[in-house]
């Protein structure tokens, strides 16, 4: 169960401080949430906050009763983020390198930690491209390969930063397949409003809060009207 308590971000501008976050109270226990809003709205930064990526200025977040100022690494553990940019999450020059990372602490034996990469990215697809430079990837092939890694270290809740955004349709139908399989508790942050209704709540997120909070393809009506209102006033 993730818990926002009291939270406020606020962020330095050189006009001086201003709120991005504002969520007085929140508790996400749904296995698939996915939060939709505008540009700058402050999807991201919910997300953030999540994994301790982000810290609220006042007030708390906490996962499992794990405060994610306090015990950030603890919670990270627990949490893992899916960025939008595969390439900013992959570090090493191939899927197979990049997976064994993430198994070296449950691997000791480097045998074994390539045996269980290989069964990881098989379930993927990706064993073919194992090997394969991740500049030599496709994006879809990517994500993917990003997504067997942050796997790999057993979180129980995944926070994806709109994963589909670099993706064709292809292979975000691929990416949704995938998702939609895995045992974890899901929170996608997209613009891809069929994306978002592969869950079971949805947060519409508009200037800094959250002002829906409901069935999904309720949630997706109530931001096409906000957005239509906002373009029509514009
Ligand atoms: N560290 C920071 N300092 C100052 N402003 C920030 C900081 N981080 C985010 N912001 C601002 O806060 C607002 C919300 O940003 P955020 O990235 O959460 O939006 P978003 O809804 O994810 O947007 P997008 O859909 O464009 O990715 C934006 O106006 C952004 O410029």
């Amino acid at each position: 169960m993730i818990r926002f308590r009291n939270v406020q971000v606020a962020g330095e501008t050189e006009a001086g401080t201003r709120p991005i976050l504002t969520v007085p109270d929140l508790a996400l226990s749904e296995d698939r949430i996915s939060v939709i809003g505008a540009n700058g709205s402050g999807k991201s930064t919910l997300l953030k906050l999540i994994n301790g990526l982000a810290l609220p200025d006042t007030g708390t977040v906490d996962v499992d009763g794990l405060d994610t100022t306090a015990q950030g690494a603890a919670v990270r553990r627990r949490v893992a983020f899916v960025f939008t940019d595969p390439l900013s999450q992959l570090v090493m020059p191939t899927p197979l390198e990049d997976v064994e990372l993430s198994l070296r602490r449950q691997y000791r034996n480097r045998t074994e930690r390539r045996s269980a990469a290989l069964d990881l990215l098989r379930d993927f697809g990706l064993e073919p491209l194992a090997g394969q430079s991740i500049y030599q990837l496709s994006g879809g092939e990517r994500q993917l390969a990003a997504l067997a890694s942050v796997l790999a270290v057993n979180p129980s809740v995944l926070v994806l930063d709109e994963p589909s955004t670099l993706l064709d349709l292809r292979n975000t139908m691929l990416l949704r397949r995938r998702l939609a399989s895995l045992p974890q508790q899901l929170i996608t942050a997209t613009h891809d409003l069929d994306l978002a209704q592969d869950s079971v709540r949805t947060l519409v997120v508009d200037n800094g809060q959250v002002v829906y909070d409901g069935e999904p393809a309720a949630a997706v009506s109530f931001y096409r009207e906000l957005a239509a209102h906002v373009a029509g006033s514009s």
